[in-house]
């Protein structure tokens, strides 16, 4: 963690401030937005990298497909991403990582050193494969793209449905994410903005990017996630506050299967308010990984499109700088319902619930409507649970100032 800088960096390391708290002249956030559009980073070549490399082929395409069936690429800005330099890939990641990873992404597999790829968590979840380098460098090109749309005050909203990767580590890979792009946005948004929000409401915690900045309360992170014995990565725990300086400034909201959009709403609603009042953020990253949702392989939450929606549209009406990225999704005509249904809600538009006909409309069946409605699944959160829960996070919280 500790990287021998000598002032308070973004928690790489709990550091003492050595250099003037230059942030407190800063207004709270003096971007004007210049251009009311949404930046969408999208390009074929960056869709059919995705489409091959990320844990679910075919995704990327599926979802882009939707998104311009509906005719909402035309309303977007669309911007072409560009890969990520070692330099900024070295922002969070080592060294030593990224070079094993770029190295070890071009051999063949006879060439490979198993064991010290091992050492960097390339292997079992996180295969490599050839031309994972190229597709982790991109993804994390896509976000700091849409990151540096932001701080150029060329919109309020940036989207990079295919990025999301909060697992990754500093020297490691883990949960299929190689390199952690929510990490690397979030450090280029902090030259800029003197406080980050980070929410994740991805079906699994998002450790990754926690870890990164569990020391400082620079970035604070809020994570919604399944938390139950033996589920991946197993942390985000409530009592998972933070540590030194950063002590409150992470806030976990540990959940349990069967959860629906009212309960998971209610819960959003009151911690994210609170938090958004007493911490006062300049700008907002948030993960909408969609392995949340009813019908997905993973099984475990009962959500729809309109309960992270509700959610959305919280975040939105605080007018900041705000980037969007997906994450999980394992039933891929769900993930691209999910992600085409926020898309339009960012642009302010509603769809017919019939799906358009288009290339990938197959997936769409039997119904091949645009909702998804919640599966009558036993909710294990009992509505004492969720009450507990948000009484014990707000407490936690009366402390961020
Ligand atoms: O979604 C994740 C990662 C889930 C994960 C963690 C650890 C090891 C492997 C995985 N990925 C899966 O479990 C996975 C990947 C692709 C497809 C599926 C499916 F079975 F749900 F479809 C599941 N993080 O937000
Ligand atoms: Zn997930």
């Amino acid at each position: 963690m500790a990287d021998g800088s000598d002032k308070e960096n973004d928690g790489m390391g709990c550091h003492r401030n050595l250099t003037p708290n230059r942030d407190v002249l800063a207004p709270r956030s003096d971007v004007v937005c210049r251009n009311d559009k949404v930046v969408f980073v999208h390009s074929q070549m960056y869709v059919d990298l995705c489409n091959n490399l990320a844990k679910v082929p075919g995704r990327a395409s599926a979802v882009h497909g939707l998104i311009e069936a509906y005719g909402l690429t035309k309303e977007l800005r669309l911007v072409e991403p560009r890969p990520a330099t070692v330099a900024e890939l070295t922002s969070f990641h080592s060294t030593d990582y990224i070079h094993h990873l770029r190295k070890a992404s071009a051999e063949e597999d006879e060439e490979k050193d198993i064991d010290v790829s091992e050492e960097f968590g390339l292997c079992y979840d996180c295969p490599i494969l050839p031309g994972v380098y190229e597709y982790a460098a991109m993804v994390a090109g896509a976000t700091l793209t849409a990151a540096q749309c932001l701080i150029d005050g060329e919109c309020q909203v940036a989207i990079n449905w295919h990025g999301g990767w909060h697992h990754a580590k500093k020297d490691e890979a883990s949960g299929f994410c190689y390199v952690n792009d929510p990490v690397l946005a979030i450090l280029r948004l902090r030259e800029r903005f003197s406080k980050v929000l980070y929410i994740d409401l991805d079906l699994h915690h998002g450790d990754g990017v926690e870890d990164a900045f569990c020391c400082t309360s620079r970035v604070m992170t809020l994570s919604l996630h399944k938390f139950d014995t033996g589920f991946f990565p197993g942390t985000g725990d409530i009592q998972d506050t933070g540590m030194g300086r950063g002590r409150y400034y992470t806030v976990n909201v540990p959940l349990r299967d069967g959860i629906q959009d009212s309960q998971y709403f209610s819960v959003f609603n009151k911690v994210v308010s609170q938090t958004e009042s007493s911490y006062r953020p300049e700008a907002v990253v948030l993960q909408l990984g969609a392995d949340g949702m009813s019908g997905d392989p993973m099984g475990c939450f009962n959500l729809t499109p309109q309960g992270l929606g509700r959610c959305l549209e919280l975040v939105l009406d605080w007018k900041l700088p705000t980037l969007l990225l997906g994450g999980g999704g394992y039933h891929v005509g769900n993930t691209a319902r999910c992600w085409t249904s926020l898309t339009a809600q960012v642009l302010g538009k509603s769809l017919p619930p019939d799906i358009p006909e288009h290339e990938h409309f197959t997936e769409y069946g039997p119904d091949y409507e645009l909702g998804i409605s919640p599966g009558n699944r036993v909710n294990h959160n009992s509505d004492e649970y969720i009450e507990e829960v948000i009484n014990t996070v707000s407490e936690n919280l009366a402390h961020v100032m």
